[in-house]
């Protein structure tokens, strides 16, 4: 029976852009492999039927990489910790294939611990197994709440040991297959400038807003818009796409912890989940990478961070829009930010709108109570959803009854039940499922990350894995 999964339909869409922007490259020949996920949630999105798509499947295809086009190992460069580094690139992943999805867009096979490249420098090409099992989780979780997110297709065990200084090594190696939307990154126009070659960035915005910005292509032939206009509204969709991304991650609790402009896609989606963090608690100044010493990408900066990625992305795409242009969509990116933000907090506090008086009260009234109080962050939101009834609407006694008795909580219960008033008893009926919808009952705190990595280090037992990957992604 043929492969479906090497019976899909490649586009060789970025591979038709030419050599310029990539490097053909091999994959690794590895010892073993031992399929230990398959995201089957994302089969149907290729037309494909879990039941037809069988283990040795996935392994033909994403661990001993029988090809269908060939692999393209993406060339990039970027600001790392605002530092410019022009010696990136796939190092240890390149571009598998391209398939158009059921809903018609274009998705990006992209591997990672697939061998080494011309980007590899002195590493070894390789992901480790711990690193893959952290970027399943963390992609399904941001899933689940609501972020833009790439997802993880596939992770097979390879058998081989690498040593690297954050976790006891040897440790266990994995090839990941990530399913998304692009991995052009800030840094791939950032390399294109650094090489002095504006053709070539025409040449992929170009490409960028053909295949990534669809509705803006069409627009742009039917009113025969200039190429200057063109890229310019591409760069104003993009720093909303980026702004609202920011606020999904601050609503849901994430701490990114490499903000660096090689991890930025040009699509406004995440990627690249290395030492990420889910904050256990409100407090702007947590940081997730222990080489971040200053706490640089700590969780309260990341929308000045992405605020600032943009503007470097204006460096390149200056020679092909106006600065005018650029700036005046930048400056929009505050405004993106604050109404995103808002609504996904009035959502998670039960709410579709309210008036901007009630609403900003409500919303600062919840951050002070958060941060003074450090409850558990996401255990408030679904404490909220465990506990709500729509009689709290006649006594605010009954709003948090267990709670500790002060006058944080005190002042907060009073305010939610008069918002809670000025709403209509068909409003009030639809909060539940709402609250259900936008706040999970599973985190991915470290310690639940570890605690799942000990029984597959120790043990080799992936039940709690597979347990867990189950809760984060339904409850
Ligand atoms: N083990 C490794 N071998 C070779 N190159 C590596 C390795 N680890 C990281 N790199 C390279 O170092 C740079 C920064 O790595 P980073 O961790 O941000 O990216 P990545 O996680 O490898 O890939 P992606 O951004 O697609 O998730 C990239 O150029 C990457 O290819
Ligand atoms: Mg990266």
């Amino acid at each position: 029976m043929s492969n479906p999964l090497l019976s899909l339909n490649y586009e060789p869409a970025l591979e038709s852009l030419g050599g310029d922007y990539f490097d053909e490259v091999p994959a690794a020949d590895f010892p073993q492999h031992i399929l230990r996920f398959r995201n089957d949630q994302l089969l149907p999105k290729l037309g494909l039927d879990p039941a037809q798509v069988t283990d040795a499947h996935f392994i033909q295809a994403f661990g001993e990489f029988h090809c269908v086009r060939p692999f393209l190992a993406l060339r990039y460069h970027g600001y790392q910790f605002n530092e410019y580094n022009p010696n990136l690139g796939d190092g240890r992943g390149f571009l598998y294939g391209q398939v158009r999805g059921t809903d018609g867009r274009l998705y990006d096979f992209g591997t990672k611990g697939s061998g080494r490249t011309p980007y590899s420098r002195s590493a070894d090409g390789r992901l480790t197994l711990k690193g893959g099992v952290r970027e399943v989780l963390a992609a399904e979780t941001l899933h689940r709440l609501g972020v833009r997110t790439s997802r993880c297709f596939s992770l097979v065990e390879t058998g081989e040991s690498l040593w690297r200084g954050d976790e006891p090594s040897p440790t266990r190696s994995s090839v990941m297959i990530r399913f998304s939307h692009s991995h052009i990154r800030f840094g791939t126009f950032e390399r294109l400038h650094y090489i002095r070659r504006p053709d070539l960035i025409t040449k992929l915005l170009d490409f960028v807003i053909e295949y990534y910005y669809p509705e803006l292509h069409l627009a742009a032939s039917t009113e025969g818009l200039a190429p200057g206009e063109k890229y310019a509204l591409f760069y104003a969709e993009l720093v909303k796409k980026v702004a609202e991304l920011v606020a999904q991650w601050m609503a849901a609790g994430f701490c990114h912890a490499v903000l660096n402009t090689d991890n930025m896609s040009i699509s406004g989606e995440s990627f690249d989940y290395g030492p990420f963090a889910f904050i256990p608690t409100y407090n702007p100044k947590f940081t997730a990478a222990y080489f971040d010493y200053y706490g640089l990408y700590c969780y309260g900066n990341q929308p000045f961070v992405c605020q600032g990625n943009l503007e470097k992305l204006q460096k390149p795409l200056v020679c092909a829009i106006a600065q005018t242009d650029l700036d005046s969509a930048l400056a929009k990116f505050g405004d993106y930010y604050n109404a995103a933000y808002r609504q996904l907090m009035l959502n998670k506090l039960g709410f579709e709108q309210l008036p901007e008086a009630d609403g900003d009260e409500l919303l600062q009234l919840t951050i002070k109570l958060l941060a003074e109080s450090q409850v558990d962050y996401q255990g408030f939101f679904f404490e909220l959803r465990k506990q709500f009834a729509p009689t709290w609407r006649d006594d605010a006694s009954q709003i948090f009854s267990e709670a500790e008795p002060t006058d944080l909580i005190a002042h907060w219960r009073q305010f939610y039940c008069h918002v809670l008033q000025t709403l209509s008893s068909d409003d009030l009926d639809r909060m539940a499922e709402r609250l259900r919808r936008c706040n999970p009952e599973q985190s991915l705190l470290r310690p639940t990350i570890e605690a799942v990595w000990e029984q597959i280090a120790i043990e080799d037992n992936w039940q709690p894995f597979y347990e867990l990957v189950k809760r984060l992604q339904n409850s």
